[in-house]
């Protein structure tokens, strides 16, 4: 049996039936709302998660692209991390933009002493506008992490970062590179195929075990994608507690997120490549 005081000094572990999951976003930010933990938060909200963020990134950033990047000392974010643990009983946990070594040591270290039921990382480092948002050696460090992950959530090129190739360019080699990944690191692999061209886009669940589950859906027509994949995975983080397992928490995500690609256009935000609409199930425009 798992003791309250063994997790939390404030809560006990599991989300009392009829609560919403506490699910918190460990990431970057984005002033226009799109990506980050902007996105996250509301991702979270629309699946019915009560939603919590700690900052590793401050991002000036828009629908154009990023302009800088400012980093917190390390001690900030830690501050951050028990701020919320000492108090919150976590259930599901998204990590996003892990922008240095020392933050994701701390971040594995963080995930050690409180152990949440669910981690998902979505390994951010090149954003859909192509901007690289972590230097060579952040990158190898989110690797680090992936042992105390339980999903991880790549698009085609950190796929191929991740597993130290040449980005793939078709969805056979996707998934090559998606079960050789799950194969090394132990963990559950989406492998995400947003940046195909083709009319389909295809994701894959692919285990350890190397069994691969194709969830695909249609292309929807719009340049309005920035922040997809910050949406997803906090979709996913928030959907897994009250999902029997990936592939059913995976099912509803790819519904949802296609549904916020198509009501996309009619946002009108920014100039550039714009956010989806997190809302669309929700609140009519
Ligand atoms: N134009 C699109 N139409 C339908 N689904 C898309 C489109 N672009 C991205 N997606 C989906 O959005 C999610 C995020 O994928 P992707 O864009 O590859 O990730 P990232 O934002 O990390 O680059 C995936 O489920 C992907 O299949
Ligand atoms: C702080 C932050 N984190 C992640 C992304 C990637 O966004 P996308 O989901 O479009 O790849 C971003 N643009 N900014």
């Amino acid at each position: 049996m798992t003791h309250a005081s063994d997790r939390s000094p404030q809560q006990t572990r599991e989300h009392p039936p009829g609560s919403r999951p506490r699910v918190l976003s460990i990431a970057g930010t984005d002033p226009t709302g799109g990506a980050g933990i902007q996105a996250d938060l509301k991702s979270f909200a629309a699946h019915g998660a009560y939603g919590m963020a700690v900052v590793t990134a401050v991002v000036a950033q828009n629908t154009h692209g990023v302009r800088a990047v400012h980093l917190p000392p390390v001690d900030v974010l830690v501050g951050q991390l028990e701020a919320v643990s000492d108090d919150v009983a976590v259930d599901a946990v998204k990590i996003g933009m892990v922008a240095s070594e020392g933050y994701a040591q701390e971040i594995g270290l963080w995930l050690d002493r409180v152990q949440p039921r669910w981690v998902v990382l979505d390994p951010v480092m090149v954003a859909t506008s192509g901007h690289h948002l972590l230097d060579p050696g952040a990158e190898r460090a989110v690797v680090d992490l992936l042992p105390r992950v339980d999903l991880v959530t790549p698009n085609m090129a950190e796929l191929a970062v991740l597993v130290g190739q040449e980005t793939a360019t078709t969805w056979s080699a996707v998934l090559e590179q998606a079960v050789e990944l799950a194969r090394r690191a132990s963990v559950v692999v989406l492998a995400k195929g947003g940046h195909l061209l083709g009319p389909g886009s295809p994701d894959a669940l692919v285990t350890p075990e190397g069994v691969v589950t194709e969830v695909s859906a249609p292309r929807v027509q719009t340049s309005n994608v920035h922040g997809t994949g910050c949406s997803l995975s906090s979709a996913l983080a928030a959907l897994r507690p009250r999902c029997d397992d990936w592939e059913s928490a995976v099912r509803e995500a790819k519904t949802w997120i296609s549904g916020a690609l198509e009501a996309a256009d009619a946002l009108a935000v920014g100039s550039g490549n714009g956010p989806i609409d997190h809302l669309h199930a929700q609140v009519p425009v």
